[in-house]
């Protein structure tokens, strides 16, 4: 059923054209988003909407009525608003406040107040956190909290429609997690429809079912998140750099600015070189790289300025590693949020670099390599219940570059790749199955990439960076292998 149906309405404020033919309709139920930059005409969109605007040209419906059949209360009866600066009125309490929202339920010339109107505006002020306040003067709470006296306002209305502009504008993180998450049980369970401004594209993303983007008072989308806030649109209808990324809990998109110094950042990985603590390999960046790791600590996508290789013991207890991994790098001084962790059984002075400088890119990696844990993956069925132990190909790829998401996934592919490789030409062989090894069963790998300059929108053997990646990694991790095989003979 169609809730809200808007048909060609254009708006003029003098000569200036501030909406020009915008058309759309909001289904009952659903959490609908305005979104646009500053002077888009999202506010006058909503004032023509909720009659504060007269309507000059173009149609609206609210549940199939049109505007102009509307008195004000009948109007109120069916939705309600809360403005983008609501007035303040001196000397009401906050239950004044929200009992206003009844009006439009009352009849007669003296209106008694019933038991329903009372329960409403008590759930009203539950559902944005205000029971506590009932006597509170308006004056003397915080602008989020008056925003949520006159959200309570309007939910005491009990429309069917709810208009808001920029509804989280005031409020603390909490505060909009807990308004923006009521919306939407209010949609699903009572069937409220919400049409809502926002200026937070993540926040509308989330919450949005669909969401009309507006550039100069045109239609510039109209649909779900996932489909139309592509980079390109935003690009364009925001004139600002815009990275859309997946939520890492929801099946959304998220967005994010790239600001300007960051997209002037000079390369890092220059004068990048491993150094040595008595039972640690490091390497430390001057700033920040963009990681995708398997690391014990910071795995995934991280940025992070330090790498560190602890030695363990080949007894050492792996019941809670994470945890004395993070321990061990709190006490060594190393920022932990920024830090990936890694750990093996063997000699860190075994670690091997290599670094390798091309005119368009550089890459550097570093290996080292045990092979107590030598594992087939395509047999590593067969084992009995793998318990992880430290004898392990610990590996650090740093690219001098812009890596998409998918080069990390390559890069990470092609590093793979080169690792078994060199495991099959050094004759590795998984000792429980007596074939060849393919890695061991606690590798760890961090592909970390400066994200400045050239992008790399693949890293696979295909191109220029997958091929030298994938000849420094099998160099690498084979020279490691033999230094390992070599501190084995010595033992
Ligand atoms: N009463 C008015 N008289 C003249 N011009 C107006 C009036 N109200 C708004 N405008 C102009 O109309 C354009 C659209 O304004 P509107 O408030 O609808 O934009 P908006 O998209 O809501 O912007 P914001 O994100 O800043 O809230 C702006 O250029 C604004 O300056």
């Amino acid at each position: 059923m169609t809730m809200l149906d808007v048909r060609a309405v254009s708006h003029r404020y003098g000569q200036k054209q501030v909406l020009d033919g915008v058309t759309f309709s909001v289904e009952k139920g659903e959490l609908f988003g305005i979104l646009g930059p500053n002077g888009s005409g999202k506010t006058t969109l909503l004032k023509l909407i909720s009659k504060e605007l007269p309507l000059a040209s173009g149609e609206i419906a609210i549940s199939g009525r049109p505007l102009s059949e509307l008195s004000a209360k009948q109007w109120a009866r069916l939705a309600a608003v809360l403005p983008q600066t609501a007035e303040t009125a001196h000397g009401y309490m906050v239950r004044e406040t929200v009992a206003l929202g009844r009006y439009a339920h009352q009849h007669g010339l003296f209106p008694t107040w019933t038991a329903e109107d009372e329960t409403a505006v008590q759930e009203a002020l539950a559902a944005v956190g205000l029971a506590g306040k009932i006597d509170v003067p308006l004056e003397r709470l915080s602008g989020g909290e008056r925003q949520r006296a006159y959200l309570a306002r309007a939910l005491a209305q009990e429309p069917q429609l709810l208009l808001l502009d920029e509804p989280t504008n005031h409020m603390d993180i909490s505060g909009q997690v807990r308004l923006l998450d009521q919306l939407a049980q209010a949609a699903r369970a009572r069937g409220l429809t919400v049409v809502a401004v926002f200026h937070d594209m993540s926040v509308a993303s989330l919450y949005c079912d669909r969401v009309l983007v507006l550039k100069e008072g045109k239609t510039a989308a109209l649909g779900a998140p996932a489909d139309v806030m592509t980079p390109e649109l935003l690009n364009d209808v925001f004139a600002a750099p815009v990275v859309r990324q997946a939520h890492p809990a929801a099946a959304k998109p998220m967005f994010s600015f790239v600001p300007q110094h960051q997209r002037e950042k000079a390369p890092s990985i220059g004068g990048m070189r491993p150094s040595f603590l008595d039972d640690a390999v490091v390497l430390a960046a001057r700033t920040p790289l963009r990681v995708l790791s398997s690391a014990l600590v910071g795995g995934g996508f991280q940025w992070a300025t330090h790498f560190v290789n602890r030695h363990v013991g080949l007894d050492y207890d792996c019941r809670d590693a994470e945890g004395d991994m993070r321990r061990y790098l709190e006490q060594h001084g190393f920022p932990v949020a920024r830090t990936i962790g890694m750990m093996t059984a063997v000699d860190v002075r075994d670690a091997v670099w290599r670094q390798k400088d091309g005119e368009a890119f550089s890459v550097a990696v570093m290996v080292t390599a045990g092979v107590g844990n030598a594992v087939d993956a395509a047999r590593a069925w067969q084992h009995q219940p793998i318990v992880a132990k430290p004898g392990t190909i610990n590996m650090v790829v740093v690219i001098d570059g812009t890596l998409t998401e998918a080069a990390f996934v390559q890069a990470v592919m092609t590093a793979t790749e080169a690792k078994t490789k060199a495991l099959a030409d050094r004759s590795v062989y998984d000792p429980e199955t007596g074939t060849a090894a393919t890695g061991t069963s606690t590798d760890s790998l961090a592909v970390a990439a400066t994200q400045t300059g050239r992008t790399f929108a693949y890293a696979g053997t295909a191109t220029e960076l997958g091929r030298a990646l994938g000849r420094l990694v099998y160099e690498a991790t084979a020279e490691a292998l033999d230094r390992y095989e070599w501190r084995r003979g010595k033992r």
